[in-house]
């Protein structure tokens, strides 16, 4: 294999010959590789001096505040790696995706002119650096050491880099964390340790970020030496209430690859659990209750390979009980105190009436049909009734028809036999419909149920049996069904797209919601929902009154879903002053001041918001748009992300901004 050295001589013969050919053949090594890019895409000359471009305070503030809680993180992965490396002459860089450094500790005890660009702001970028540690670093997207002569231009020749790329929670490139010396022995081997910290140091530092940032999800963590598992997870992977996955760290996005199967995502997110693992999901379940003994393994679909596992619970959880206590999915988002049906509203006469009517038909041998536009709490209210029903005790089942692929519906709601399907599904599924039996099956977003499932359905309500696929048997159910739809479901019957018949079996009574801009009781939600995102977000916060006339005049498109997102908005920027008006998100009637920090390594790191984040946060209309498209898509965020033209981390970026959940199927 050439050495970089040769490729550097080859390319200043031929610089210095006068000519400026394209460089060809296959780059051998990843820094050949950023040779070729800089000499051949970017036109620089390796000749000519690089002078370090430092960006202006103002543009670095920008950045460092667009990062503010990714940098709070990074800080303390950096200062422990610098414990270990600060004896070395070492200096850390943590650079933004852009190549340009948002944060540094150290600084070389000598004063040669290469320390000028390991400082605050300076700019990495290929483009602008040539080959270097930063900037090659976040072109080729793995660990690197760019050592001595492997640096483009020759005023950095002296300089030994060891670079990670940081991923965010998502699996996006967020940037880069830098182990540099501007003094170094000529063997690359003597930066072996620097890069094992390194990239030791980056894991760290992504998974305290996935942490944080699905703190109020439950985290599979995963490891295959089972005593290293609550320390050291190698794999992590955060999913929700249905055990549909929403986060994967790097480890994890290595090493699961998925079967291929339709109905399938591609990639991990967005699928379930059991379409990874061979274990059901009921028994992943019950390990994080702790009910089933301090040992889980899990072994992957595809060769069987295991994994020791430990689970964490949300924050939210974690406050109400230990992992060990038993807490049902269903208490973490019903906050029960008492009857759960009575704090679903405040003043406000029609509420009350139809809390009152809810409760008298909680017990009764009748369907229920909850109407309300999107946000107002169908699923809220549906849980409610079940818990002050005398069936409390049994499953509560919800079901998102417009969110499960058409092709998998019938088999999620009937169940199959064993050996229906070849693959993960072959062993068999129970229902939805007959896991709930004793229950209540709650069908949200009924009105987008297939028609030929509708007879289905209707036929098992009138002979309380289902039939899975492939049995030969039907099973008797105990069946108690809550249909919720934002649409208006008489309507759907006129037009012919929702089946009559099934409209009366389901309507024993109708409850209707009201949109939040006509309740009268919207300070007493607001005071609800800021006590408990308070204290999710572990905040105490006070609230100026006229932050309150605001959120209480403003007309709620969005309904109380939008409320809860606001008000978790206006908690996490606020400071220690309590929350002002200038926390409030434009459209509810403030103009924006951007709030900035000041700069520097010893800034205070709370809050710097930008007028363009707080603008991107809140937006109603996106929201709507967003939800509409899901819907459209059957929640498919591969279809919605074309769509929208967008990628499929936006949507689900945005998806949880708006507080968008995909379906419930159980839990
Ligand atoms: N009465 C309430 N008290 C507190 N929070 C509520 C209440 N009603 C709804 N919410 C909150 O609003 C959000 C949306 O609630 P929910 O999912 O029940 O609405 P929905 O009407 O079923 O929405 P969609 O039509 O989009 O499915 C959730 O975050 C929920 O916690």
């Amino acid at each position: 294999m050439r050495s970089p050295l040769h490729h550097i001589e080859t390319v200043m013969g031929v610089v210095a010959a006068g000519t400026m050919p394209v460089l060809d053949g296959r780059a051998e090594t990843l820094i050949h590789r950023s040779w070729f890019r800089c000499f051949n895409d970017y036109g620089l000359d390796p000749r000519s001096t690089h002078r370090t471009q430092i960006e202006s305070p103002v543009s670095l503030r920008e950045r460092r505040a667009r990062r503010e809680p990714y940098l709070q993180v990074a800080r303390s992965g950096m200062e422990q790696l610098y414990r270990h490396v600060a004896e070395l002459d070492y200096t850390l860089l943590l650079a933004d995706a852009d190549g340009v450094t948002v944060d540094a500790i150290g600084r070389p005890s000598s004063d040669s002119p290469l320390a000028a660009g390991l400082v605050l702001g300076a700019n990495w970028s290929e483009l602008v650096a040539g080959t270097n540690g930063i900037g090659t670093c976040l072109a080729e997207r793995r660990t690197l050491t760019c050592h001595r002569e492997d640096h483009y231009y020759t005023g950095n020749l002296g300089l030994s880099c060891t670079a990670t790329p940081l991923f965010d929670p998502h699996g996006e490139l967020m940037g880069v964390l830098d182990v540099s010396a501007v003094t170094s022995p000529e063997a690359r081997e003597s930066q072996h340790l620097a890069r094992h910290l390194t990239s030791l140091y980056g894991r760290m530092i992504e998974d305290a970020s996935f942490m944080q940032h699905f703190g109020d999800r439950h985290i599979l963590r995963l490891s295959q030496g089972s005593a290293l598992v609550d320390v050291h997870a190698e794999l992590m992977l955060a999913f929700d209430n249905d055990g549909l996955i929403v986060g994967a760290n790097t480890g994890a996005r290595r090493r699961l690859q998925l079967v291929e199967s339709a109905g399938l995502a591609a990639g991990l997110v967005g699928n379930s659990l059991t379409a990874i693992f061979r274990n059901r999901l009921g028994d992943i379940w019950k390990f994080a209750r702790g009910q089933q003994g301090s040992d889980l393994s899990v072994f992957d679909t595809w060769n069987g390979q295991r994994y020791h596992a430990a689970i964490v619970v949300p924050r939210t959880l974690a406050t109400v009980g230990t992992a060990r206590t038993p807490v049902t999915i269903t208490q973490t988002i019903v906050h029960s105190d008492g009857d759960t049906l009575q704090t679903l509203a405040g003043d406000d006469a029609r509420m009350r009436q139809l809390l009152d009517q809810s409760r008298r038909l909680a017990s009764k041998p009748v369907n229920l049909l909850i109407q309300g536009e999107t946000g107002t709490g169908k699923e809220v209210l549906a849980k409610a009734i079940h818990e002050s029903s005398q069936r409390a005790d049994k499953p509560f089942v919800a079901v998102n028809c417009a969110a499960i692929p058409e092709s998998l519906i019938e088999s999620e709601l009937f169940g199959y036999m064993p050996g229906t399907f070849t693959g993960a599904r072959s062993r068999g599924m129970t229902g939805l419909i007959a896991r709930s039996s004793g229950g209540t099956l709650f069908l949200d977003e009924i009105g987008d149920m297939p028609l030929h499932l509708q007879t289905r359905l209707l036929r098992v309500l009138s002979e309380h049996e289902v039939l899975p696929l492939g049995a030969e048997r039907p099973l008797a159910i105990d069946l108690h069904v809550i249909a919720a739809s934002h649409r208006d479901l008489r309507q759907l019957v006129e037009s012919g797209a929702f089946r009559e018949d099934l409209y009366y079996r389901l309507c024993g009574a109708t409850l209707r919601l009201s949109p939040l801009r006509e309740r009268q009781d919207k300070a007493y939600l607001i005071e609800r929902l800021l006590r408990e995102e308070a204290a999710s977000l572990d905040v105490q916060l006070q609230i100026e009154a006229e932050v309150l006339d605001r959120l209480v005049c403003y007309d709620w498109p969005g309904n109380i879903r939008q409320l809860r997102q606001v008000l978790r908005f206006m908690l996490s920027i606020a400071d220690e002053r309590g929350v002002r008006l200038e926390h409030l998100p434009e459209e509810i009637g403030v103009p924006v001041t951007p709030v900035v920090a000041p700069i520097g390594l010893s800034a205070p790191l709370s809050a710097p918001v930008t007028a363009a984040m707080k603008a991107e946060a809140i937006l109603p209309q996106e929201g709507q748009r967003l939800l509409d498209a899901l819907r459209r898509n059957r929640w498919n965020i591969s279809y919605v992300a074309r769509d929208l033209d967008l990628c499929r981390a936006t949507i689900y970026r945005r998806m949880r901004r708006y507080g968008i959940v995909p379906p419930t199927h159980l839990h």
